[in-house]
């Protein structure tokens, strides 16, 4: 209805007295026409409908609307996300916190107490910026003059705000996306207060964490998950504080038993092709190196990563047991694209022999430089044989990748975490054997460089290398699967490999996940 005007309201409580005599003819008795009578008349009913009126038009009108002040006029156009807040303020304090941003400068909301006046009023938010109160411009004041002055302000206080960029963005759908490390299933899990709420996972899945309010139990998604509802998955805490009650028992006695079979963890990084017969068994690394305890792995925050043209390349990692098939992985790369590919060139405090080229076979240096060079962490792997140290360095690395060349590099698993840094974003790749029936039926031809002696003798493998190989693959992947990216059976040779350089292929061209980390160098 519009509103009712004054005459209008008049008219209508005519009516009303109007009613009984209307009614008369439907009335039969005297009774009930006194009663009609009487209750038309009744000041009271006049009151009642009047207010009603009086709320109808309030209503029609939107009148129930509050009175905002007057906005000030000296707002900048410019600052088109300034905001103007308006606080009545008692004796109470306002229940926020101020500091100075020290690079900017800016004052900034630090803290807001929950449910103080700030809290409640939901305007300010934490990682505001305060611009003014009451019309004073507080960028050349200490923040406790500005304490001062809202301490002995009373009633409205205006502050003019740029609301913080944190703000705006948890009011969206929250963005966090994390790596699961580790296998999940709530059947499983006695300690989850609701199965049926539970969300199952497997290591390498992307998920969308929906809640973390919750310190044991958090709120996640299947990445691309359409379904809206979230379930509940252990907090990373809480994973963290239960597995290490579990670890230590496992870890150890998986380690004791590989200690007696360390024999077929890599025992040389691959130098050059062209020395690929000495190296076999060149040294041995340090043994307190490899069974160092791998970090519990819970969850790992990531985002998502796509090559731009000019980028360098991500670094191409291969891991497994000895004699599973590196080398010749890496070879196949290098002659599929000479241009693209290209492996590290070692150094070495040996002689240089006459039909050697320094920086082509290898770089030749002094043991005391080298010594240096091993003090200063210029090694990514580095060890001795027969009295001369050979090693890969960090540079090496760098001086490919600088090329925009890929770079392909085999090192022992525990070194891996050592390269997972922005500067390398490590694609690590894990060349797992066959069964070792499979071993047997393809390896039949195969000669390997034999261990025992340092000439350059060939042997076939035998039973005990196979079963060595396939051991040494499960303690591999027992304590560093969650560091691998792929897993590639190398079972026959050219399936491993294309499939192997379709995963290369699309790392450098196609959007994936990379922990956060990498990403603010
Ligand atoms: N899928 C395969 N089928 C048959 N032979 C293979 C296969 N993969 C690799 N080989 C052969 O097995 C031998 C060992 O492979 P390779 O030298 O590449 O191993 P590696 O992982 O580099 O080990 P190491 O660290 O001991 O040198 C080589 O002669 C290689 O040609």
């Amino acid at each position: 209805f519009p509103p009712l005007s004054t005459g209008e309201q008049e008219g209508l409580y005519e009516l009303l007295a109007a009613l009984p005599s209307q009614l008369q003819p439907h009335v039969n008795c005297s009774e009930d026409n006194t009663f009609l009578q009487d209750m038309f008349g009744e000041r009271s009913l006049h009151s009642l409908v009047k207010s009603l009126l009086s709320v109808h038009d309030a209503v029609a009108q939107k009148k129930y609307d509050p009175e905002l002040p007057p906005l000030p006029e000296d707002i900048d156009d410019d600052e088109d996300s300034v905001k103007i807040i308006r606080l009545v303020k008692n004796k109470e304090p306002l229940g926020a916190t101020i500091r100075r941003d020290e690079s900017t400068g800016a004052i900034i909301v630090a803290r807001i107490m929950k449910g103080g006046p700030a809290d409640r009023s939901g305007l300010i938010h934490v990682g505001d910026e305060l611009k003014e109160v009451n019309g004073i411009p507080v960028d050349d004041k200490k923040p406790e003059e500005i304490i001062r002055i809202l301490a002995q302000s009373q009633g409205a206080i205006t502050f003019k705000v740029v609301p913080g960029a944190k703000d705006e963005a948890s009011l969206k759908e929250p963005q966090m996306f994390v790596k699961a490390l580790f296998d999940y299933d709530p059947k499983d899990d006695n300690t989850i207060p609701c199965k049926e709420a539970g969300l199952a996972f497997k290591k390498g899945c992307i998920l969308q964490i929906m809640s973390q309010d919750d310190a044991t139990w958090w709120q996640a998604k299947h990445e691309g998950d359409t379904n809206p509802r979230a379930g509940l998955i252990p907090s990373k805490q809480f994973q963290e504080r239960r597995l290490a009650f579990q670890q230590p028992v496992t870890t150890l006695s998986s380690l004791r038993r590989s200690t007696r079979r360390s024999s077929g963890f890599r025992r040389s990084f691959r130098l050059s092709r062209r020395d690929r017969k000495t190296t076999k068994s060149m040294y041995e690394a340090k043994k307190s190196e490899m069974y160092d305890m791998a970090d519990v792995p819970t969850y790992e925050e990531v985002v998502p990563y796509g090559r731009q043209r000019g980028d360098k390349h991500r670094l191409v990692v291969l891991v497994g047991p000895t004699g599973v098939g590196l080398s010749e992985l890496k070879k196949k790369l290098l002659i599929s694209d000479p241009q693209h590919f290209s492996v590290t060139i070692p150094h070495t405090s040996r002689p240089k022999k006459n039909q050697e080229t320094d920086g082509v076979d290898y770089h030749f240096i002094s043991k005391q430089l080298f010594e240096t060079d091993i003090q200063n962490n210029k090694f990514i792997e580095h060890g001795e044989y027969k009295g001369n140290f050979y090693g890969t360095s960090l540079d090496s690395i760098r001086s490919i990748l600088s090329k925009k060349k890929v770079c392909l590099l085999d090192v022992q698993p525990h070194l891996i975490k050592h390269l997972r840094t922005a500067e390398f974003k490590p694609f690590v790749v894990f060349v797992k054997p066959p069964t070792v029936d499979r071993l047997r039926e393809t390896r039949k031809k195969t000669q390997i460089i034999s261990g025992k002696d340092d000439k350059d003798s060939t042997k076939p493998f035998t039973e005990e290398d196979f079963q060595e190989m396939v051991n040494t693959a499960q303690t591999m992947e027992t304590q560093y699967s969650h560091l691998f990216e792929m897993v590639i059976v190398n079972d026959n040779v050219d399936v491993a490999f294309s499939e192997l350089q379709l995963a290369l292929k699309k790392v450098e061209t196609e959007t994936h996940w990379i922990p956060v980390s990498w990403t603010h160098s």
